[in-house]
């Protein structure tokens, strides 16, 4: 049974449909990248399965099980089995980089602070950053503080991150860390869905890619599909442009 699945998923921001009957199933350990033109829907069909938005119409099922957006216990619950990370990184700036990772699994979970604490060593060892536990946001560049709020996501132990555009913000010379970081919790089997803009890392990392335009999903492919040999005309359209560029 996929872990998560949207099946005829509408949303809108107030009257103004965003979302349009998208349907999409995530299997556990799969890298589903989201790409598509400016405005498609990609964020929106992210805040929804984090529960941040209600759909309009359709459903999402987690382990089968159809999510009620009325429900504040089931949202709650959803949202314990994800995390998001976003393109501005939000980081707490009056805490170090450890406090940052370890405040919500203490204050919010209400872990033991020693369990914690060893976790979010590790976490900070996996992205990069063991030599910066006590040092402070304004310290560290565009690339380590995004690296951190990836390690304050991993500490909530997300059966699906969600990476909305992580290295849109950066500035080029600093996407290249936070990539590797993605790509090493891809080579160890976490389940994500992203949605970037860097094409080349799409296609090495993903799974499946899901082509998105105007609120719908047109095609859902693996890289080589979608990349190489895509079915539908908007597909080919949108990847050869961003290939030309
Ligand atoms: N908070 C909001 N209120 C109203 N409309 C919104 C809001 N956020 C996004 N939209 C609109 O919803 C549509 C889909 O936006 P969304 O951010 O999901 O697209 P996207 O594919 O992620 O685009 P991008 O790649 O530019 O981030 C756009 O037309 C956008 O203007």
């Amino acid at each position: 049974m996929p872990l998560l699945e949207a099946e005829n998923l509408s949303s809108a921001y107030g009257r103004v449909p965003v979302l349009s009957k998208v349907n999409l199933s995530v299997n556990k350990g799969e890298v589903i990248s989201l790409i598509g033109p400016s405005g498609s829907g990609k964020s929106t069909f992210l805040r929804v399965l984090m529960g941040l938005l209600p759909p309009t119409a359709g459903e999402v099922r987690i382990d089968g099980g159809r999510i009620d957006y009325r429900s504040r216990a089931q949202l709650r619950a959803m949202r314990d089995r994800m995390a998001i990370v976003f393109q501005q990184y939000n980081l707490f700036q009056n805490m170090d980089v450890l406090r940052n990772v370890t405040i919500a699994p203490i204050k919010i979970k209400k872990r033991p602070r020693a369990d914690v604490e060893r976790e979010a060593t590790a976490l900070l060892l996996k992205v990069g950053l063991a030599e910066k536990h006590h040092a402070y946001p304004d310290e560290l560049s565009g690339g380590q503080q995004q690296r951190v709020a990836i390690a304050r996501a991993l500490a909530l132990k997300p059966e699906i991150l969600l990476l909305d555009e992580v290295t849109a913000a950066l500035d080029p010379e600093l996407v290249t860390e936070v990539l590797d970081t993605i790509r090493s919790l891809a080579s160890e089997g976490i389940t994500m869905l992203i949605v970037s803009h860097e094409m080349a890392f799409v296609r090495e990392v993903s799974t499946r890619v899901v082509m998105m335009d105007k609120g719908q999903v047109v095609e859902i492919g693996s890289p080589a599909e979608i990349f190489g040999s895509p079915k539908e005309a908007r597909t080919r359209e949108f990847v050869g442009k961003i290939l030309r560029h």
